[in-house]
């Protein structure tokens, strides 16, 4: 099935992190729109962002919102690409004037997974022991994870998933929290020991999914990319997106979400915690889909009558002072 478009002999150019995940993400999307429109001409542009030259610093310590997103964004308002494919947790929920999430593909699996060092095979979250190291960049799954399991040890961890995992394997750490979606998608389902459960943890906002971002006045574009969106995940995502950005938070925040859709409801919960785990405040909402944003704005609200707020701004003081 193909559709009209005013230019046939268009190309269109995508853009993409240099990242083997980010390479998988882009081209499943070409693939999946070159079924669609066996006539449109896709190439694939990789750039570099800030947040693959930073290597050596904690994400949660530079804090900037947009640090893989920023040099793809740049690169479609000057004409260079014509959209690009985000890990939709990685995209700021505002976006630059001029630029619109056009489409927001099916999600994988939300939640994230506990991978373990070999010596652990065949143990859970709840059986490993006291002092074991885990790895996690993620202020969202520190928080709560501190919460409930005080008597582990964090350490943070960069780099990519392969460099991560060889981290691991290394003996630098006990056990690595990831997102499922990113080991499924480098084939690396085998590594995932267990799949945390949402009373363990609450997934980042848009994990899971990608989000296609392009230029707002490209009308043709935006109807192309129609064709690869799944409205529920689009539902989800959007109901979740709303409460982050109505409580003001980056991914780099210690807030996390689960959503359900079951028929035309959708159930939305959230959580806020301090970074030390000692405060948490968690609720849940449920509406009609078609209301997604609304429902976020509501969540967002409901936290900050129990504290939410106060929460995050001890934590983004302490952004600024680069504490
Ligand atoms: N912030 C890093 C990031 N951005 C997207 C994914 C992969 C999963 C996804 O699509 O949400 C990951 C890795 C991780 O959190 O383990």
């Amino acid at each position: 099935m193909t559709s009209a478009v005013s230019s046939p002999t268009r190309t269109i150019r995508i853009g993409s992190r240099k990242s083997q995940l980010a390479l998988v993400q882009t081209h499943w999307v070409k693939e999946q729109l070159q079924k669609s429109y066996p006539e449109i001409a896709f190439e694939v542009h990789t750039m570099s962002t800030q947040g693959d030259k930073i290597l050596d610093v904690a994400l949660a310590k530079i804090g900037d919102k947009g640090l893989f997103t920023k040099e793809l964004e740049v690169g479609m308002l000057n004409q260079e690409i014509d959209f690009a494919v985000h890990s939709l947790k990685d995209l700021p929920t505002n976006l630059p004037e001029g630029l619109t999430l056009a489409a927001i593909t099916e999600r994988e699996n939300p939640a994230d997974a506990l991978v373990l060092h070999e010596k652990y095979k065949g143990q859970t979250i709840d059986t490993l022991p006291e002092g074991a190291v885990i790895g996690t960049s993620s202020l969202r799954r520190l928080a709560q994870l501190r919460n409930q399991f005080p008597h582990f040890t964090f350490k943070d961890v960069r780099g990519n998933l392969n460099t991560r995992m060889a981290k691991l394997d290394a003996g630098e750490y006990d056990a690595l929290i990831l997102a499922v979606a990113g080991l499924e998608r480098l084939g690396m389902s085998d590594r995932v020991h267990q799949i945390l459960p949402k009373e363990i943890s609450l997934h980042a906002v848009g994990q899971g999914a990608l989000g296609i971002e392009c230029r707002a006045d490209d009308t043709e574009l935006i109807s192309l990319l129609k064709a690869i969106e799944h409205p529920q995940t689009r539902d989800r995502c959007l109901a979740e997106r709303a409460f982050l950005r109505d409580l003001e938070g980056g991914c780099q925040v210690p807030i996390g979400v689960n959503t359900e859709i079951n028929g035309d409801q959708l159930t939305l919960t959230g959580i806020v915690a301090s970074v030390d785990g000692q405060k948490l405040v968690k609720d849940t909402v449920s509406g009609e889909a078609k209301n997604a944003e609304q429902l976020g704005t509501e969540l967002a609200n409901l936290l900050r009558q129990q504290g939410a707020q106060e929460i995050l701004d001890v934590i983004f003081t302490e952004i600024q002072r680069g504490s």
